[in-house]
């Protein structure tokens, strides 16, 4: 018992030491609860001071202070806007010629220009507005924090109290319930413990506040930077904004002061024009004084005038039926005189119609008098490439009571032949011109023409057919009298001349005015059936003028110049064509007419074959001589109006049908050397001559002449040249030669060939 009793007072010692102990730390945890509400209570201050200092109000009061400020601007800006509207309403009065005028606009352009800055200011400004706004929506949204963090710890802070409280009544149960004691204090312990642990999580919860406050606090001082550089701004644009107020204030001042000065002159102006009306209309009642005068003396004459103009009127009413009456009657006789001249020209246009056939028949039927085919003879002149000595003696002599008669003195014996025409040495190139000249204008008249020169080499066929520069041939002449003939024509047809040259050597044709004078060219029937014949290939040249047909001379010549290296001896074996054609419309009728010229210029006729020639000499010889004789074949059977022409014997004849046939008309002119030593072949020639002209003259002796003219009769002919022939007129000649032969062949002696341009 008394160990139970020991152990009782040990056991109340311990509780009173436990209740000590215990009460203690209440204390304790009092003393801690106290100062956490200090803590708490001095945090709150704190915040509640930040928040001052946070100067969350004075930004408000900055940006208050900002909103004033813009509203006074904006208040200014508008009454600024309404003065310039006044202005603007104010009429300007323009002043032509003021010097103000230019400085006024340049105002108004400044004007518009400040217009535009505070303008821009104002944009500026709203801008600023719109900063300020979002600063003051993010102070409101950091108060918002605030705030809730305040209500956050006051929530920590209830709680926590009623945490203590509820100690408080624990250890009050404890100490009611002494048994439960020692568990109750383990509790508080426990508890106690936790509250520590809330203590420092509060604590530190203080502390990342406390962080967060710090952080607003840059925020916050960042802003009031913002703040400050915006209000700077804010003062630099009031500053401009004043100084505009004062542009336009100085502005409106020259404005108004030159409004003021403008309608001072206006005034003035006014002042003086009135003055000016005041004494001009006191001058026109003066006027108007004397007018009235005037009038009263005047109204008699007014009145004969106006019956004078009375009677005119009237006059001048009638005037266009008596006008159009005297018009009628000129057309009518002007119609009538039209008429009459109308029928004469048509008599004229008949008469003249008639006259041209009339002349075309007269023409013709002097040709057809003439022949259609007519042989003249010509002789040149002793030369002195004809030599010296008894060779080089004259042999031939003229009849003086007939110029168609010819002797000839060959080997001792006169013969004699009867020609057309013959033409003496002293004959002028314009002496055969004229027997030639009607032939070629009767090519105008649409008919074909072909003239020859026939003879042997050195004759003078070149002289006679080209000439020289001083004294040009025929061709020359007949393109001259051609350009003449068509000239005067001109007011009733339309001519168009073309010249084509063509050279035939060795049976082949060649353009001597072709761009390949080398290539061989063919005579074809045309394809349209007309039986007309062509050369494909063959180069016309038109030709308005002499010049033009030198020039195409010359292109000729030079075309046989690069191709042949002896011109010359060339020339003497080939056959030179001229073709000229002559294509006429009638202007009235549109009558269309062709006529076709030949100038031909034969080779040499000589027999090279008797002479013992071979080779490319002989081959040259038997050609000429074939196609010779072939041209003689078809004059005589044309002469005899045979069926058949054998045209297509040589391509000389070919050539020329459509020029030997029909109505066409030909001229061989036979180039005589009146030298001894040539007669032989003088003889042949003029033979040759008489025999194409006799088939003509006797029709009834024509078949048994046309027997043959082969091309051996040129190399064979010489017995028929010791006897003449029956239809040949043989006369004794006067005096008489020697019987020399002619020698070789000579060369020319002109520098040029067939085709040598002569300028007219
Ligand atoms: N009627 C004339 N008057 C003056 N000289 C003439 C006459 N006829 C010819 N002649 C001269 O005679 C020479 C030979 O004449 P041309 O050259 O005309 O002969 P050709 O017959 O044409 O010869 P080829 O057959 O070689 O062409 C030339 O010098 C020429 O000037």
């Amino acid at each position: 018992m008394s160990q139970l009793q020991e152990e009782l007072v040990v056991l109340r010692e311990r509780l009173a030491l436990h209740d000590s102990d215990r009460q203690a730390t209440t204390i304790q945890l009092q003393n801690q609860v106290e100062h956490l509400k200090e803590k708490l209570l001095s945090q709150a201050q704190e915040v509640s001071r930040l928040r001052s200092e946070l100067g969350g109000t004075d930004a408000e009061k900055h940006r208050d202070r900002l909103m004033v400020e813009n509203e006074q601007l904006k208040q200014e800006l508008r009454r600024c806007e309404v003065e310039l509207q006044e202005l603007r309403a104010q009429p300007v009065v323009p002043c032509e010629g003021c010097e103000h005028s230019q400085e006024s606009t340049q105002l108004r352009d400044k004007l518009s220009q400040l217009q535009l800055e505070v303008a821009e200011n104002k944009g500026m400004l709203s801008e600023l507005n719109l900063e300020v706004q979002q600063k003051t929506d993010r102070l409101a949204e950091v108060e918002l924090r605030l705030k809730d963090c305040l209500a956050e710890k006051a929530q920590e802070e209830e709680r926590l109290s009623r945490r203590l409280r509820d100690s408080h009544e624990t250890i009050a149960s404890l100490r009611a319930q002494s048994p439960q004691v020692k568990y109750v204090i383990k509790t508080v312990e426990v508890e106690s413990s936790k509250t520590k642990q809330a203590l420092s999580e509060s604590q530190t919860r203080n502390q990342h506040l406390q962080e967060q406050v710090a952080m607003q606090r840059q925020v916050l001082k960042e802003m009031e930077q913002q703040l400050q550089n915006s209000h700077q701004l804010t003062v630099q644009l009031r500053a401009q904004i004043a100084m505009y107020e004062a542009e336009l204030e100085r502005a409106h001042g020259q404005m108004l002061e030159e409004m003021q000065s403008l309608e001072e002159d206006k005034n003035r102006a006014i002042e003086e024009a009135f003055a000016r009306a005041q004494v001009e209309m006191k001058a026109v009642h003066e006027n108007l004084a004397g007018v009235r005068t005037n009038l009263l003396t005047l109204q008699p004459a007014l009145r004969t005038l106006t019956n004078d103009y009375n009677g005119l009127k009237r006059q001048v009413r009638g005037f266009p039926l008596l006008l159009q009456e005297a018009l009628r009657s000129v057309k009518a006789e002007i119609g009538q005189a039209i008429e009459e001249v109308n029928s004469n020209n048509q008599e004229l246009l008949r008469k003249y119609r008639r006259e041209l056939q009339l002349r075309k028949k007269c023409h013709n039927e002097l040709v057809r008098l003439k022949g259609n085919i007519r042989v003249i003879a010509r002789v040149r002149p002793v030369t002195k490439e004809d030599g010296d000595g008894p060779e080089a003696t004259n042999a031939v002599t003229f009849d003086p009571d007939d110029d168609s008669i010819i002797h000839l003195l060959h080997k001792g014996k006169p013969v004699s032949f009867e020609l057309d025409k013959v033409f003496s040495p002293w004959a002028s190139q314009q002496d055969v011109f004229q027997e030639v000249q009607a032939l070629i204008t009767s090519c105008i008249d649409g008919f074909n023409v072909c003239i020859f020169a026939y003879g042997q080499t050195g004759a003078g066929k070149t002289y006679t057919m080209e000439g020289t520069p001083e004294n040009p041939g025929i061709n020359q002449r007949a393109l001259q009298l051609l350009f003449s003939e068509v000239q005067e024509k001109a007011s009733d047809w339309q001519y168009t001349i073309t010249v084509s040259a063509a050279e035939i050597y060795n049976e082949v044709l060649r353009d001597l005015l072709g761009k390949e004078p080398q290539e061989k060219l063919e005579i074809r029937l045309c394809p349209d059936g007309s039986g007309q014949l062509y050369v494909p290939g063959l180069t016309e040249f038109q030709v308005q003028s002499v010049d033009d047909i030198n020039k195409v001379f010359e292109f000729g010549y030079n075309n046989r110049t690069t191709e042949f290296t002896n011109l010359n001896e060339h020339s003497s074996r080939s056959h030179a064509l001229l073709i000229v054609t002559v294509r006429g419309v009638d202007c009235s009728t549109g009558l269309r007419t062709t006529g076709k010229l030949n100038l031909v210029d034969l080779a040499g006729s000589e027999r090279v074959g008797k002479s013992g020639a071979e080779g490319n000499r002989l081959r040259e010889a038997q050609h000429i001589n074939r196609s010779l004789s072939a041209l003689g074949d078809v004059i005589a059977a044309l002469r005899s109006r045979q069926g058949h022409v054998p045209f297509r014997n040589s391509k000389l004849t070919y050539l020329l049908q459509d020029s030997l046939s029909g109505d066409s008309k030909t001229l061989m002119v036979v180039q005589v050397s009146p030298v001894e030593k040539n007669t032989s072949e003088t003889l042949y020639s003029l033979k040759f001559a008489e025999r194409v002209r006799s088939v003509e003259l006797g029709p009834g002796s024509r078949r048994t002449e046309l027997g043959s003219w082969s091309s051996q009769e040129h190399l064979e002919w010489e017995p028929a040249c010791q006897t003449p022939q029956p239809t040949a007129r043989a006369h004794s000649a006067p005096g008489s030669g020697t019987n020399s032969r002619p020698g070789s062949i000579r060369r020319k002696l002109q520098p040029s060939g067939k085709l040598r341009p002569v300028p007219v």
